[in-house]
């Protein structure tokens, strides 16, 4: 299982900090969501900061563009250190694009799901894909509850993987706490993306092990 701790969930006036305790700590991700005030009502990190955070860290960046026509801007965020970047199906017409950016840049390709698009969208694309996130939440806020309709969509991630022969991760989204990190696992998930259980918990390595559990 890998763990993706969600920065927008961390104190911002102490970002080094707060990911140097995550890493310590034994997160294998670092997940990074890039909001355009469009495609979510909010706002968050750009490039610039990337590239700070970058100098100080070598967790995988796991960059999530809640942005709207995200091949805009997938080049700065791989200039500036993105390891893998997942864009929202439904933010898009460049699929096909971004794959290829991606791939001749050597990034993971990941394509998010907005809660409500069917997981049988993804299936052209399922030999390209690196990351099949499922949001369980809406987009664009932290701690929301999770949304317990993800979890058949996460087994139907998985069966669609089977079906197409294809080696994407599932990751999921949103309200990822120890008890709904259980039922994600059992369904299939392979990375959990999880911001205030991880970051609002006072001892990061405890809250780590126990989604880990
Ligand atoms: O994508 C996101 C918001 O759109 C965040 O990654 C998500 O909110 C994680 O935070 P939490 O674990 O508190 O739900």
């Amino acid at each position: 299982m890998i763990l993706s701790p969600s920065l927008f969930a961390a104190d911002a006036g102490r970002l080094d900090e707060e990911i140097a305790q995550v890493e310590q700590a034994g997160a294998e991700y670092l997940h990074i969501d890039v909001m355009d005030g469009m495609f979510v009502p909010n706002l968050s990190f750009g490039p610039n900061i990337l590239s700070g955070i970058r100098r100080k860290s070598r967790l995988f960046f796991d960059v999530h563009l809640m942005i709207e026509k995200p091949e805009r801007f997938l080049e700065p965020f791989i200039r500036e250190g993105a390891d893998g970047v997942t864009v929202h199906y439904e933010a898009t017409d460049a699929l096909d694009e971004i794959a290829g950016i991606c791939r001749e840049r050597g990034v993971k390709f990941g394509v998010a799901l907005h809660p409500r698009t069917p997981v049988s969208v993804i299936e052209p694309w399922t030999d390209v894909l690196d990351i099949l996130l499922v949001m369980s939440i809406e987009p664009g806020f932290g701690g929301q509850a999770f949304m317990p309709e993800a979890v058949p969509r996460i087994r139907e991630a998985k069966a669609l993987r089977e079906r197409k022969n294809a080696r994407y991760l599932i990751s999921v989204d949103g309200g990822v706490n120890p008890e709904t990190a259980a039922l994600c696992r059992e369904a299939g998930a392979d990375v959990l993306v999880a911001g205030s259980s991880v970051f609002r918990a006072q001892d990061r390595k405890a809250a780590l092990e126990l989604l880990r559990r």
